[in-house]
This record gives structure tokens, C-alpha cells and sequence, in this order.
């Protein structure tokens, strides 16, 4: 999935304060390339993120994901856009403590598919991030890494052509870390296009453009400055 975002602004009220977080930014990502971007904490990096995903919607400027024109798409087209499309892992993996790790996988899906085959895929997918033997614990039974693998897993449910991922890997022991790679790794080999937010410099020498979020301005910079 391509995304061509061109002049994108963004800005916060909070009281009487107003904050412009995103600023001007103009960025082409080709369909299945990986994108990784870094920069300060409150730079504006997930709000970015949240702009792709439709469910934030920026201020002004061009924002096209694949075919949806994100600045203009009613809600309704922007909602079927992140059922069929879209695949977010949140920073705090956002999973559901009182269901299993099985049922947090088939949650997107359960509204729109029998559930029988919804349970036949969350297996097949929490077996592509070798989690298989953990479906049935409760998300307080397990490390962190096997969380963010849920997520994961999750995230891949839908088939997402569009893969937003913001700090994969925080929080996550070496091993883990290492792993988290190679499964982001083998989904965009496979074609999805990835845009990752993080501050692990392991994980941002990954990806195809690099890009630098600073005070609400993101620029294109390149390896060796990493
Ligand atoms: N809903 C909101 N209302 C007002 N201000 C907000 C809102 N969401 C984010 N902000 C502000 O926007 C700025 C950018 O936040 P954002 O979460 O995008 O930064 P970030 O680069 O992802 O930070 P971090 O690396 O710490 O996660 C921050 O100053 C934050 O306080």
C-alpha cells in the first residue's frame, strides 16, 4: 500500500493552549517498503502514526493511503479501511486482560466472520509468531514479549496491506527483540508496507527510509547518521 502525504499539519487544542504538533510534513512510502522513524519523546512520532491509521484525522495538507483519501473519507469508508486493511500494534499492546490470548487474537475479526474459522486463523497466526502453546493463558500470565507477540498476531488477522507499529520493541529483552525483528522482517518480505516508530537503534537500522521526527518536522536522513 502506498502513502503519499504532502503538507500534513496537525494541531492540538488543550484548553486555551493549542499545540501544532505536526508540521508541514510531506512524505512519499512506497507500497512495501518499511519505513522506520525515530526522534524525541512528544515529537509528534505516534500522532503521525495515528494520522495513517485514520484514526486521527490530520488538520490540513494531502493524506492518501492507498486508494482512501484520508483527509477527506467519511468515517464510515475510514472505519472499513482499518477492518480490511490496516494492522496496528499499539505501544502498550493494548490487550484485553479478561480474555485469553486466543480470543484477544480473534477480537477484530469476531463481528464479520463465523467464529469458528476466526479460531482456525488466530491459531495459524499466533503459530507464525510461535505462540501456539500459550493460547489459552490470560494475558497477566505472560512476559512481555510473548504480549507483544499477541499483538502481533492480532494485528496480522485481517491481512493488513498497511502495518503501523509504534515501539515494537520496547520494554523487550534481547531474545525477544531479535524475534520481534525477524517476524516484522518476514511480513514485509511478504509485501506489507511497514511504518515503525522507535527508539531501539538495533531495530532502526531496519527499513528502507529512515525518518527523523523533530519538533512536529520530519525529514529523510540516512543510515550513517543513525
Ligand atoms: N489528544 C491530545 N491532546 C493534546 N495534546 C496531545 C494529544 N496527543 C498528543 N498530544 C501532544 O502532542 C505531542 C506529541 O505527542 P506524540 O505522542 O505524538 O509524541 P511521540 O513522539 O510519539 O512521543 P513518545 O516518543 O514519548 O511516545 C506531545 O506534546 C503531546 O503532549
Amino acid at each position: 500500500m502506498r502513502i503519499e502525504v504532502k503538507q500534513m499539519s496537525k494541531t492540538y487544542q488543550s484548553g486555551i493552549e493549542s499545540v501544532n504538533v505536526l508540521k508541514d510534513i510531506t512524505f512519499t512510502i512506497e507500497s512495501g517498503s518499511w519505513m522506520t522513524i525515530t526522534g524525541p519523546s512528544g515529537s509528534g512520532k505516534t500522532t503521525f502514526l495515528r494520522c495513517l491509521s485514520t484514526i486521527e484525522k490530520a488538520d490540513k495538507g494531502i493524506v492518501k493511503i492507498g486508494d482512501l483519501n484520508g483527509m477527506n473519507a467519511t468515517e464510515e469508508e475510514r472505519s472499513h479501511f482499518r477492518r480490511t486493511s490496516l494492522g496496528y500494534i499499539f505501544q502498550d499492546f493494548q490487550l484485553f486482560e479478561q480474555f485469553d490470548v486466543l480470543t484477544n487474537v480473534m477480537i477484530p475479526l469476531l463481528p464479520y466472520m463465523p467464529k469458528q474459522e476466526i479460531a482456525e486463523k488466530a491459531k495459524q497466526m499466533l503459530e507464525s509468531v510461535g505462540l501456539l502453546e500459550r493460547k489459552n493463558f490470560m494475558p497477566n500470565q505472560l512476559s512481555g514479549g510473548e504480549k507483544q507477540r499477541t499483538a502481533i498476531a492480532r494485528a496480522l488477522m485481517n491481512d493488513p496491506e498497511l502495518l503501523l507499529c509504534d515501539e515494537p520493541t520496547g520494554n523487550l529483552d534481547l531474545e525477544n527483540r531479535d524475534k520481534m525483528i525477524a517476524i516484522l522482517q518476514q511480513i514485509n518480505r511478504s509485501g506489507v508496507t511497514v511504518v515503525l516508530v522507535t527508539h531501539d537503534p538495533e531495530l532502526a537500522g531496519n527499513g528502507d527510509i529512515h525518518g527523523l521526527m523533530r519538533d512536529g518536522e520530519l525529514t529523510e536522513k540516512s543510515l550513517e547518521v543513525l
